[in-house]
């Protein structure tokens, strides 16, 4: 299972050069050229449309029409994919809860898949983003600002270092906004790197830097 880099002896770096996604053949976005090392941030920023989801999953590698190169630690993910994948945490806009698990099964489902032994991570994890009590309560009776919470629990339970998180803040309260800026922060400070698209205005993560899509 991939470790943080916690006493910052040996850094990870992603760099993006020129990456772009077309729609037929014109592109979404202008390419972005982007390096992040160990304890870096950015908010990704644009208007509905602007392609934040999509330079998302782009960088993730999820996204075929791409242009570009996305490398993690100076080699190119596609032609090292397990070092990658196995650092990435990556929330997209489908929070990727079975509605038919509970909270607690939901977690222990993706904390198994990095062979993770610690299955106390899970109630603590939960415990620490303020729905500590449903934790066998199914996803489907779920709140949505409830469901954004387990999701987004696995920032504890699965702690990699690259955290890739598209609108994370969506259905929250001011409470759950202000652990999950918490979290980035404790995060930062520990080697992880950020990547981070919200609407709402974050002014709770230390240097965060903005990038604009145009
Ligand atoms: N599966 C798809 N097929 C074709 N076009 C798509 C697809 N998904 C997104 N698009 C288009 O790509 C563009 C960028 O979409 P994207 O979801 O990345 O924007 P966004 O900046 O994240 O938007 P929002 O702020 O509304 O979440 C939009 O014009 C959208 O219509």
């Amino acid at each position: 299972m991939a470790v943080y880099n916690a006493d910052h002896k040996s850094k990870n770096t992603i760099k993006i050069s020129d990456l772009t996604v077309s729609r037929g053949d014109i592109p979404i976005f202008d390419p972005v050229n982007l390096q992040l090392s160990s304890g870096d941030s950015i908010q990704i920023r644009g208007v509905n449309g602007a392609g934040k989801t999509t330079l998302l999953r782009a960088i993730c590698g999820l996204c075929n029409s791409h242009e570009g190169i996305v490398e993690w630690n100076e080699r190119s993910i596609f032609d090292h994919e397990s070092d990658f994948y196995e650092n990435l945490l990556y929330l997209g806009h489908s929070l990727g809860l079975k509605p038919k698990l509970t909270a607690e099964q939901n977690l222990n489902f993706y904390r198994n898949l990095r062979f993770s032994t610690d299955k106390s991570l899970v109630r603590q994890a939960l415990e620490q983003t303020g729905i500590g009590g449903y934790y066998d309560e199914f996803v489907a009776r779920m709140s949505a600002g409830q469901k954004r919470r387990v999701a987004l629990a696995r920032v504890i339970t699965e702690p990699v270092p690259l955290w890739i998180l598209d609108e994370p803040m969506v259905a929250l309260d001011i409470h759950g906004q202000a652990w999950l800026e918490q979290v980035c922060n404790n995060h930062l400070e520990r080697g992880g790197i950020l990547l981070v698209t919200s609407h709402q205005p974050i002014s709770g993560i230390n240097g965060l830097r903005e990038l604009q899509l145009t």
